[in-house]
């Protein structure tokens, strides 16, 4: 017998329900990273960037090899957590863009890139404030976005990441859950309506397929339809 509690709607559904949190530690203790990954995470532990968890990461790697991707965006480069996964699944030429305004987070970044022995031709960091940055890159010249900055900034930032997404692209949102606060009907916090918003405008677009992939602070997926839809 499980010593989990068991959801109230798991007769109504009548499908076996597993305690998320236990799903939760089941999907991180599945992913064992190596050691760059774990001078990384303890660099972004004293830098206090807060890196993505393990099967997060695993996710990312998972869809950059899904798309086989050569140019990926990143906001948010923190201590370089990420930017490793997605290296990981990317084409062996392919080369990550990654944005964060913190120049300290990038040394962090750029001395766990060189550690896991990537070359620096595969890295484009860029220093900034990613609302002025990302106008600045290439209409849909991207085969992944990352988007992991702060939670208010999300509606912006998924605008323009959908300009910058390649049809057959996808985009990938963290903490889409707003720390949790997106579930709760009745937050009206600041981060809880920049998140619906950023999901909305995902939703309002039918050349999205969206799913929501509830791992570390909750992972907001969308495809992009491989042509444009027809008009209707
Ligand atoms: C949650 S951390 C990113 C962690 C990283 N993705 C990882 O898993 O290792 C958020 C990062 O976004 C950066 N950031 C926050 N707002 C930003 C903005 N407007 N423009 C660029 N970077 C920003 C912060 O400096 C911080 O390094």
């Amino acid at each position: 017998m499980s010593d989990h509690s068991v959801p109230a709607n798991s007769e109504a559904t009548g499908s076996a329900v597993i305690d998320p949190a236990a799903q939760s530690r089941y999907a991180e203790a599945a992913i064992v990273e190596d050691e760059a990954l774990r001078l990384a995470r303890e660099r972004s532990d004293e830098l206090g960037a807060p890196a993505i968890t393990p099967a997060v990461g695993a996710t990312l790697s998972f869809l950059a090899r899904l798309v086989n991707a050569k140019a990926v965006v990143e906001v948010g480069t923190g201590a370089g957590i990420s930017g490793l996964w997605l290296l990981n699944g990317m084409r062996p030429e392919g080369v990550l863009t990654t944005i964060d305004s913190e120049a300290e987070h990038h040394r962090a970044a750029k001395l766990a890139f060189s550690t896991a022995g990537i070359g620096p031709s595969r890295t484009r960091l860029i220093n900034g404030r990613a609302a002025e940055v990302l106008p600045r890159l290439s209409d849909a010249g991207y085969d992944l976005v990352f988007i992991d900055g702060a939670v208010t900034d999300q509606p912006r930032f998924v605008a323009e990441g959908l300009r910058l997404l390649r049809h057959g692209g996808v985009l990938v949102v963290h903490n889409a859950s707003a720390d949790g606060t997106v579930a709760d009907p009745a937050s009206s916090e600041p981060a809880a309506l920049a998140a619906r918003e950023a999901a909305l405008l995902i939703a309002d677009d039918d050349s999205l397929l969206p799913v929501v992939i509830p791992l570390g602070r909750g992972l907001l997926a969308a495809a992009k339809a491989q042509v444009e839809p027809e008009p209707t």
